[in-house]
């Protein structure tokens, strides 16, 4: 109609950026005003003109065309159809409404769109893009999935949406294994996803980003037969094989990674649907409209079936204008949507109470929308397979009975390995013992120690009165023997778990075991330097007095030491007693069936603070270890091989320090209990075994050796011993004497000199 008044609209279009939906909604946009401008029946007199204005998906441009379109144009426009893209639509959508404007989207679906403070005037064709999670979690409870990872892109349109999937997913028992979420390079996401072996990931991004996802889930082998993604299913046909310098995957591998995914949407254009709309347009109808409207339109709606929703946008907003009209014309003071400016607040009250009330049958089904502006609509769920997305199942969420999957007339899902995939890998317990043969090895081992034990002690008292064997103390020696083999035992104790015991003996042998070897190190190590300490006494001596230090004086010290440990573990023991506890080891994947991993238990037994405990031992045993090391250098000097140990004391303490510096790390690095025990036996072993040896293998071999220039000093230390049997020659005795007379004449000299010099001093 030439005499048509023009009611403009201003359209909000992304044609490119992210999304780039404008391109086909805006031709679908142009058809509904046309064919609305075409029916003399519907807004009569009036004649609606879009002017589309590219937001380039991006919230700035979109902002800034608008700001100018409304601002330096002379033509007043009546109201926003756009954005369609959130990023775009929710600043304009903030700000439109202060020039009095209805703004109708076509498919933003940020869920923060739905806030009627910050934009109260808005409306979408589309429903918030949390109503999706609707769908998901009727296919994982349909599949019976409680473990999922999440993933998404970090914008208001997926962030909002996540979340509220989260929180509803766990109301319904559902275990988040992973919540993720990227800027533009989810690399590092999708590798902490794989690493909680999720195998249902449900993803929300734009499908550039989404390219990215797939293209790292393609290096980090996260898809297959046993992954299933969700993504939303509003992206263009064909998405992942779109050109994209951002990604360094084939075109191939994408269609190899993508295959099988999920995707849902809203029906945008139902099939089989013969109602007409409301403007009497089949979904059929528009189907084939479109395609001769628009050039390359059957290629344009495959990729964007939502584009239905601008033509029943349009529709929507020429059917509120038309409404409108006539309460304009109705009012006292009559008006026409023609008189409308950016003050006039009458008629966008008017244009939002219809909107608000509307219900019509469209060519996406029936619109209406709901108290915050949101479509109420069908949701749909498709796979991908063989680069097609097919209609695999629905969930009508408009009837309130239950959102339940309908599969049913459908096209089955189809899952690559027949079944649907388990949701997470398959966690067994492998209980790690220590094997019979590894045990036995062990008692073995330390029975031969306690036979070699044995026979050091069996030559100790054979020989006790042998001068060699006098000389280095036997009784210590014993002792030294009795500390060696208690060390023996403890490996056999260190062997027993609950393999071949009940818990409460396994704990029982756990105790025992620390006894044995605390107390048997203080006794071997108390004797061993203990003797090293009279020697360090006599030859330090610097008085003729006879040295009290015989072998009860000796007793004592080592008496002393396991004195301590006793008090120490009776304390440990009443106040922190040791229990069994299980310990979880690295987890195995199955090598054979990577839907199982191994977590190897190992029980233990562990008091809650045997650090401290521990560490006490390390201390008093280390001090030992010094004070004996101090010794053994002090009495390096002693040429008596036979009463002196001090090279061998050396050596023992080297060896003990070498041993524990490889043992103590390696043990905390084992997880695997048969490594653990071989370590442990095999170093208490070599401490033992060593340290005896060391210090006994020198006195079998020299037992026969006297050396007659040594004999006052074997003298000296068999009176220190208390001993009567041994070195009481003639000429012994002769010599004794005689060092006796002359200490007593060197001592008589020396006053006589320092008297001299008083009396002088005094002259
Ligand atoms: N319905 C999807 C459009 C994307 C967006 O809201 O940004």
């Amino acid at each position: 109609d030439p005499n048509a008044t023009r009611l403009h609209l201003l359209g909000l279009y992304p044609m490119t950026g992210s999304f780039a939906g404008g391109e086909a909604f805006l031709p679908a946009s142009q058809l509904a005003a046309q064919d609305v401008n075409a029916n003399p029946d519907v807004l009569p007199g009036y004649q609606l003109v879009i002017k589309p204005l590219d937001t380039k998906c991006d919230g700035g441009t979109a902002t800034d065309v608008m700001y100018r379109e409304l601002y330096n144009t002379t033509t007043t426009k009546i109201m926003i159809i756009g954005a369609g893209c959130s990023l775009g639509t929710e600043p304009t959508a903030q700000a439109s409404h202060h020039w009095n404007l209805i703004q109708l989207s076509y498919s933003a679906s940020s869920p923060e769109l739905s806030n009627r403070d910050r934009y109260p005037r808005f409306f979408r064709m589309f429903p918030p893009e949390s109503v999706f999670n609707l769908v998901w979690l009727a296919v994982i409870k349909e599949f019976k999935w409680t473990k999922v990872a999440t993933l998404h892109q970090s914008v208001d349109l997926f962030s909002l949406a996540m979340s509220d999937f989260q929180e509803d997913a766990k109301a319904m028992g559902i275990e988040i294994l992973a919540a993720e979420s990227f800027v533009d390079n989810p690399i590092i996401q999708v590798e902490n996803i794989k690493n909680t072996g999720a195998r249902i990931i449900m993803g929300n991004f734009y499908p550039n980003m989404a390219r990215r996802v797939f293209c790292a889930a393609y290096h980090h082998q996260l898809y297959g037969a046993k992954y299933v993604w969700f993504v939303p299913g509003w992206f263009e046909a064909l998405w992942w094989r779109k050109p994209d310098d951002s990604i360094d995957c084939t075109v191939d591998q994408m269609d190899e990674v993508v295959a099988h995914t999920f995707q849902v949407n809203i029906i945008a254009l139902p099939t089989g649907r013969n109602k007409p709309s409301k403007m009497g347009v089949t979904t059929e109808v528009f189907t084939r409209r479109f395609h001769d409207f628009v050039g390359n339109g059957a290629e344009l709606l495959t990729s964007y079936k939502e584009c239905a929703l601008g033509y029943d946008s349009v529709w929507a907003i020429a059917f509120a204008l038309e409404e409108a009209e006539k309460q304009l014309q109705a009012l006292d003071t009559p008006r026409s949507l023609s008189d409308f400016t950016y003050t006039d607040n009458v008629t966008v009250d008017i244009l939002f109470r219809i909107l608000s009330d509307m219900q019509f049958e469209g060519v996406s089904g029936p619109v209406k929308f709901d108290d915050k502006g949101d479509r109420i609509c069908l949701l749909d769920l498709h796979q991908i397979r063989d680069h097609q997305s097919v209609l695999v199942g629905i969930v009508d969420t408009t009837t309130g009975t239950g959102n339940d999957l309908q599969l049913d007339g459908y096209q089955p899902i189809h899952w690559p390995d027949g079944v649907p995939p388990i949701d997470f890998i398959r966690v067994r317990e492998d209980k790690q013992t220590i094997k019979y043969p590894i045990f036995v090895t062990g008692v073995v081992f330390a029975l031969l120690g306690i036979v070699l034990a044995c026979c050091f002690l069996a030559f100790n008292i054979r020989f006790r009165t042998t001068r060699v064997i006098k000389m280095s103390s036997p009784n210590i020696n014993n002792l030294m023997l009795i500390g060696g083999m208690l060390a023996y035992v403890s490996i056999i104790f260190l062997g027993v778990d609950v393999n071949i015991a009940s818990t409460d003996t396994f704990v029982f042998m756990c105790k025992v075991k620390t006894w044995l070897l605390t107390i048997g190190f203080s006794t071997a190590f108390g004797a061993m330097f203990s003797k090293t300490w009279r020697v360090h006494k006599i030859f330090t001596n610097k008085t003729a007095m006879k040295l009290d230090l015989q072998d009860s004086r000796l007793c004592s010290f080592i008496a002393a030491l396991v004195v301590v440990d006793v008090i120490i573990l009776s304390i440990w023991t009443a106040t922190d007693p040791v229990k069994a506890t299980k310990m979880q080891g690295t987890k195995v994947v199955d090598p054979d069936e990577d839907d199982i991993v191994y977590i190897p238990i190992r029980m233990m037994c562990e008091s809650s603070n045997q650090t401290y405990w521990i560490g006490a031992f390390y201390v008093i045993d280390g001090l030992l270890l010094i004070f004996g090391a101090f010794l053994a250098w002090e009495t390096r000097k002693v040429s008596i091989p036979a009463l002196n140990d001090s090279k061998y004391i050396g050596i023992c303490v080297y060896n003990i320090l070498i041993l524990s510096l490889i043992g103590a790390p390696v043990s905390f690095i084992l997880e695997e209990q048969n490594a653990l025990y071989v370590l442990q036996a095999a170093l208490i072993w070599l401490a033992a075994t060593l340290t005896l040896c060391v210090v006994f293998i020198p006195k079998i071999r020299k037992r026969n050796d006297v050396n007659p220039t040594q004999s006052t000093m074997v003298s000296r230390v068999a009176q220190s011993e208390g001993s009567t049997s041994v070195v009481d020659t003639q000429n012994e005795v002769d010599m004794q004497r005689e060092l006796q007379r002359l200490r007593q004449e060197n001592i008589r000299l020396k006053n006589k000199i320092l008297l001299g010099q008083s009396s002088t001093t005094l002259d």
